[in-house]
């Protein structure tokens, strides 16, 4: 009998309890044992949940209260000294690495102002994890035994799991240096790290712990030889001890092939290899495997929402046992479950002929079974029929193909994404247009959702209000956010985007070929989750989107008003793509439409189009190589399809504001003026790499992330340090980002004194010359 296994399971809850706890927590609305007693159930009820559905092989230790990274440097104590010298309870101690804490002091404790620790994103996922942060002064050691812990709770209700741990070289090639230890190499440490891996490891076997799941998904990456040898290291060092459970090291994301080195001759039990992704890795790695070793294969997608193909998975599978024969191949999920939403059931408003072409976690714990019961010969008959029907009512329905759509995608030329001439002549065209001063202001989109807005959509979206009753409600937001722009100085105005809720939702909604779920949540980090809508067919415009509250806009002021989209990229990664078509030609769809209304913006008087691309880095491709020169390609033509319809005159902005950004791949968008996000960048060598950029660049001025507002003087002392080294005429001033999450009273008093600081500078300008 083949087994079948899941890597991991959402642990926010079908109806977001993790959430509510977590922040009932936070605000002191929930005690710390209310709080670990949501965490239980939880568990619980996903533990149930896999072993109703039949799963062999069921995770533990999948858990987490914010991030499974941080739980495992909490775990073995990599804790900056910044965060111990508070004496916090071990919960707030965790959430003050994760999120910073700031308090006063009070009777029993002292004042507490720290910072979090540094966020990045989960490989090429919308995850973030915890950096864990290494110095010199780390000392590693067991601070408790959440594992054990949790593979006994799951034991006691009668539940054999198998613990799920991050490796030790993927925690240490994850992690940096602390700034007290900047010349410290994290992987240096990994002598000092094995003997507590194994403390714990010993700890699981005496529970009666058999087998552990160690995920190492940097063997996805290009990785230095060095850490090949590091994976040798602490895998045979394991296997020297006595009295651990077996081991089963996790990969998923991509191929491991060109790391074959760090896992060749490893002595373990097996590994698991994601053929979601890479199915072609699977010969070479099948090739490496010693005669005893198992290969658990992940054929069920654990990012996407789509039902699985059985005969599709069925293939695979068989071709792995072909080769390793029944007992050493284990049906899986590609990875954890952790990125698809919890449970499909909780739909209701879908048709039934698009929910069933979807699967979430729940229903993907029913897919691994019934594959794994159809490759050990038992009688799936019914449930396979059942599924070629949905895959062919999939393919075939008339929610998919637009050949409208189709036919201008396929007619897409270079010349359509080129405009019509380089950016130094649009500048001179547009220098008359503007008239701007030097170091222009303008923000990046949005302005405070207030509650009111919150409260006003939502009634509109129940019916309580009419749609005259909200338009006139939006028209006297964008007249405030108008008026208030004009009073501040700034130089390019928004309508502020009180409209839409989210920067992608909003665009979806109004697109043909989306498909939107109610409870469709998947965890981004901590306790915020995005609920992503669904590309299912061919995307197109039905009539335009902004140019109604944009038009508005500029019918209030002399002062230019931004157009505001949301670019193709962007659209694309922040929703679940289709997996019939590839995702350059759904970039291409949305670029398209996106097209539509940049040209409906020029046609209506909008002089300035902002296309923003916040996630065009994360869209970057794992591996250096051709896949990844692709992506640059695409993705930068998608954009430029988007823009390149407008005349020399009309100037295109573009955004971005998570950092790591390649200036080539900028430069390949051809924007006139990017914003970037540079506030916390304080980094000369990052403002240099941008410095040979042709067009104009705003460099992101404060953290909209943080209610702090900074002074005239402290915007001063920041531009002039940027100014050290990066060229006065090009130089746009901002924000970060856009300021939807502030409130009012410190969006005006920052947004003035950025103005100010930048006339000071445009002043000084002045006498120089
Ligand atoms: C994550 S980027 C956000 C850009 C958008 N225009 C805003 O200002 O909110
Ligand atoms: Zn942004």
């Amino acid at each position: 009998m083949v087994s079948s296994s899941v890597l991991g399971f959402p642990r926010i809850g079908a109806k977001r309890e993790l959430k509510k706890a977590t922040e009932a927590y936070w605000s002191g609305k929930k005690s710390v044992e209310e709080l670990l007693k949501v965490g239980k159930e939880i568990r619980e009820t996903n533990w149930k949940l896999q072993k109703e559905a039949g799963v062999d092989i069921i995770p533990s230790n999948d858990f987490s209260f914010y991030d499974q990274v941080l739980d495992a440097s909490l775990l073995f104590n990599v804790i900056p000294d910044r965060y111990t010298k508070y004496d916090l309870s071990e919960i707030d101690l965790y959430f003050a690495m994760a999120r910073g804490l700031q308090r006063q002091a009070t009777e029993t404790s002292k004042k507490v102002d720290v910072t979090a620790l540094e966020m990045v994103k989960w490989f090429d996922s919308n995850y973030h994890y915890v950096r864990p942060t290494f110095s010199k002064s780390t000392e590693f050691k067991l601070t408790g035994a959440k594992p054990v812990d949790q593979y006994l709770e799951a034991k006691a209700l009668g539940i054999e799991t198998r613990p799920v741990l991050i490796g030790p070289v993927s925690f240490l090639y994850l992690g940096k240096a602390d700034k007290d230890s900047l010349d410290l190499e994290p992987i240096s440490l990994l002598d000092k790290l094995l003997p507590v891996y194994v403390e714990l490891l010993k700890k699981l076997a005496a529970v009666g712990v058999k087998s552990v799941q160690i995920d190492e998904p940097i063997l996805v990456l290009d990785l230095p030889e060095k850490i090949h040898g590091a994976f040798q290291k602490a895998y045979k060092y394991f296997s020297e001890q006595k009295d651990i459970p077996e081991i089963v090291v996790a990969s998923y994301f991509g191929t491991v092939v060109p790391n074959l080195a760090a896992i060749k001759g490893l002595p373990v039990a097996g590994f698991h290899v994601d053929l979601v992704r890479a199915p072609e890795q699977l010969n070479d790695v099948a090739a490496i495997l010693s005669d005893k070793q198992v290969l658990s294969v992940g054929v069920v997608n654990g990012r996407n929402i789509w039902k699985n193909d059985f005969a599709k998975s069925t293939k695979i599978v068989e071709a792995a046992i072909a080769k390793l024969g029944a007992d050493r191949v284990i049906v899986a999920t590609s990875s954890s479950l952790l990125h698809t939403p919890v449970d499909l059931d909780n739909e209701s408003k879908l048709t039934e002929e698009v929910k069933d072409s979807f699967s979430f976690a729940k229903q993907k714990l029913y897919e691994v079974t019934v594959i794994a019961k159809k490759v050990s010969g038992k009688d799936v008959a019914a449930a396979y029929e059942a599924n070629a029907k949905s895959i062919a009512g999939r393919a075939n329905s008339t929610k998919i193909n637009n050949q409208a759509v189709q036919k201008r995608t396929a007619a897409i030329t270079d010349k359509l994404a080129t405009r019509a001439a380089p950016f130094t002549e649009r500048l001179k065209e547009q220098i008359p247009v503007f008239k701007l001063p030097l170091f222009p202001t303008t923000t990046i989109g949005s302005f405070p959702q207030t509650k009111e807005i919150r409260v006003t959509r939502n009634k509109f979206q129940k019916g309580a209000i009419s749609a005259q009753q909200y338009e006139d409600f939006i028209n006297k937001q964008i007249e405030e956010a108008i008026k208030i722009q004009e009073d501040i100085g700034l130089d390019v105005l928004v309508e502020g985007e009180a409209s839409r809720s989210d920067m992608v939702f909003f665009f979806a909604e109004q697109l043909d070929g989306y498909q939107f779920t109610e409870n469709g949540w998947v965890q981004s980090y901590g306790s915020r989750y995005v609920r992503a809508p669904i590309i299912y067919g061919d995307v197109s415009r039905p009539k335009p989107m902004t140019l109604r509250e944009t038009v508005y806009a500029q019918s209030l002021t002399t002062k230019p008003v931004k157009g505001m989209l949301t670019g193709p990229v962007t659209m694309l990664r922040w929703s679940f793509p289709r997996d019939d078509l590839d995702q350059k030609t759904q970039a291409n769809q949305i670029s398209l439409a996106l097209r539509d209304e940049v040209s409906d913006l020029e046609a209506a008087g909008i002089k300035v189009i902002q296309v923003d691309e916040p996630a065009l880095r994360e869209g970057l491709p794992l591996r250096a190589g051709a896949e990844r020169d692709d992506y640059y390609e695409w993705a930068a033509k998608a954009f430029r399809i988007s823009t390149s319809s407008v005349a020399n005159k009309t100037q295109i902005h573009s955004h971005f504001c998570y950092s790591d950004l390649d200036p080539n791949h900028i430069k390949a968008l051809d924007a006139d003026v990017v914003s970037i996000e540079f506030s916390k960048k304080d980094d000369a060598n990052y403002i240099a790499e941008f410095k040979n950029y042709p067009n104009h660049i705003g460099l992101g001025l404060f953290d909209i992330h943080s209610p702090r507002i900074p002074s005239t003087e402290e915007f001063i002392e920041k531009i002039g340090k940027i100014l050290e080294s990066y060229p006065a005429e090009k130089f746009w001033v901002n924000p970060d980002c856009g300021l939807k999450t502030r409130g009012w009273p410190e969006t005006i008093a920052s947004l003035t004194h950025m103005v100010e600081a930048a006339k000071y500078y445009r002043e000084k300008y002045a006498e120089k010359k």
